[in-house]
């Protein structure tokens, strides 16, 4: 699937005008997203789609302070809420950064990432930013493709932020499908 390239915008805040007031607190709550959403459903699993290296989007690598073409570990995951996906989540490691200190990426299986990222006091969350992702956005189509049948709006919103340990840096991506509306506000 070719996409344009396509600079989306990251914002600060969610704008108003043009995101539900029951999405808003998604997008912002700076804490777990994995608690959020087991603190929401009877049943919670995390489905683990790809983990491999691969080479990052121009805006992710800007992010990591990679070069362009310059791989890393990237693990892409649905979140599960009482058997149906609610979000879909991509996230990317330097490969410098894999030894030591992250060496959870890769012990992970299963478990969800946030498990370990809000267990350590040592870890820092830099501020989410939020975008709208659409069919330019090649993001779209991995969640679109990772949730099939299930159909995809149009446009989904998505937060992303970097974690850092030890002065290295992972960045986590999240995008909402339709189906977190259903959880309890
Ligand atoms: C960062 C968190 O971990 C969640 C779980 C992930 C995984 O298991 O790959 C990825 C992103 C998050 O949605 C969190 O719970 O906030």
């Amino acid at each position: 699937m070719r996409t344009r390239p396509h600079k989306e915008t990251w914002l600060k805040r969610p704008p108003r005008a043009t995101v539900f007031r029951t999405l808003r607190p998604w997008l912002t709550d700076p804490d777990s997203l994995t608690a959020r959403i087991r603190a929401r459903c009877g049943t919670f699993a995390v489905r683990v789609l790809r983990q491999r290296l691969a080479v990052p989007h121009r805006d992710e690598a800007t992010l990591l302070g990679l070069r362009r073409g310059e791989v890393a570990w990237l693990r892409e995951v649905l979140l599960i809420a009482d058997g149906v996906p609610v979000v879909f989540a991509r996230s990317l490691l330097p490969r410098a950064n894999v030894r030591g200190a992250w060496n959870l990426f890769h012990g992970m299986g299963a478990r969800p990432l946030g498990a370990a990222l809000f267990a350590d006091p040592a870890i820092s969350r830099r501020a989410l930013t939020c975008a709208c992702l659409d069919r330019r956005d090649a993001r779209y189509h991995l969640a679109s493709a990772a949730v099939a049948p299930m159909a995809m709006p149009p446009r989904v919103w998505a937060r992303r932020s970097l974690f850092r340990l030890h002065g290295r840096a992972l960045l986590v991506s999240e995008a909402f499908l339709p189906t977190i509306l259903d959880l309890p506000e």
